[in-house]
């Protein structure tokens, strides 16, 4: 594998990622976020980051290395459990979409094949007592668990808990870059739609076409995405004038991206830039994915500060929690195959 394996590998033409400078995607060090010395420094690269570019890598984050690696290794683990231990599993058998999926399972870009890429989805663990599992709310429930390892669970828990404080920080900082209060957004994602998705993608080499991919171009539906990636690069994000520029690990720092709820709140001021993931790099690639989403009721309407005097929003107000399962059942074949029933 390796240098072996890349040399074997063909690219159509529109698959081939522009290699730039890592800074044409800003590095941004959050540390002063939240801590009350210098957030306005801060927030000034956020907002240029997010109306310029969509994408930013975050450096100053405090989540440690070890954590990261951790659950890094929880994940590589996981996947490679038997195949019949990982269906035990699947996300289909569970009713708030959480657990296993395998390979072709979902089509983030439907125009495409479905993605080369199995995963594992994790969410807020809410146990029968929840007033939102009570009320019946949807994706609102326990995580499902594979059996026999307990350290997975405790991992994903610890983890999971350390991104949602980090979303909620982050979500301070674009507050600020909006001239909004700080805690603008604090009531809106304080039971978060969050989502921690565990990623393998195998590694693809001879022709490679843009019709099967390790995930096929997409926006993020949500608000904000902090991913962790491993070493072997592949992400690849669609820039203003339609290229792909490779977005290649940063060590320390996690991507950070916007979807399509911040979006449409800012009244496409802020950017939700469409990316796929190609891996060719010959080594298995894993990457964990955290969607920080906001409250099922929260309503997703053109802020204040993105008004344009003399004109009508650009988008209808939706709630976040229908709108972001309508992009679930756009895309998951499980839950394609349930409405058929
Ligand atoms: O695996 C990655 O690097 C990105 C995955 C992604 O874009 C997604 O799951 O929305
Ligand atoms: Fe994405």
């Amino acid at each position: 594998m390796g240098s072996g394996a890349l040399a074997e590998v063909e690219l159509s033409e529109d698959l081939q990622g522009r290699e730039v400078a890592f800074d044409s995607i800003p590095v941004i060090d959050i540390s002063t976020l939240a801590d009350g010395s210098d957030e306005a420094a801060v927030a000034a690269k956020l907002r240029d980051a997010a109306e310029r570019v969509g994408f930013l890598y975050v450096t100053g984050h405090g989540i440690p290395q070890t954590m990261i690696d951790g659950m890094f290794a929880q994940a590589r683990a996981f996947f490679d459990r038997p195949q019949d231990e990982k269906m035990a599993v699947h996300i289909g058998k569970w009713p708030v979409h959480r657990g296993y999926f395998p390979l072709f399972e979902e089509n983030t870009d439907p125009a495409m094949t479905a993605d080369l890429k199995e995963g594992f989805d994790i969410g807020r663990d809410l146990g029968p007592d929840d007033p939102e599992v009570l009320a019946g709310l949807p994706l609102h429930g326990a995580n499902q668990w594979p059996q026999g390892d307990p350290s997975f669970r405790a991992a994903a828990d610890g983890y999971f808990n350390a991104l949602c404080r980090l979303g909620a920080r982050l979500m301070r900082g674009f507050a600020i870059a909006l001239d909004l209060e700080p805690d603008f957004f604090a009531d809106k994602i304080d039971r978060p739609l969050a989502q921690l998705r565990l990623l393998h993608y195998p590694p693809q080499s001879g022709h490679v076409a843009a019709k099967t991919i390790g995930c096929g171009a997409h926006t993020d539906y949500g608000c904000v995405t902090v991913l962790a990636q491993d070493a072997n690069g592949g992400l690849q994000v669609r820039n203003t004038e339609g290229e792909w520029i490779s977005a290649p690990p940063v060590p320390g720092a996690f991507v950070v991206n916007l979807g399509d709820q911040m979006a449409r709140w800012t009244n496409g001021r802020f950017q939700a830039t469409p990316h796929r993931v190609i891996n060719v790099s010959g080594k298995e690639r894993y990457s964990m994915p955290f969607f920080f989403d906001p409250n099922w009721e929260a309503e997703i309407a053109c802020l204040p500060s993105c008004e344009i005097p003399g004109e009508a929003p650009k988008f209808a107000p939706v709630l976040a929690g229908p709108y972001l399962q309508s992009r679930f059942d756009a895309t998951f074949t499980y839950r394609q195959d349930k409405a058929a029933l």
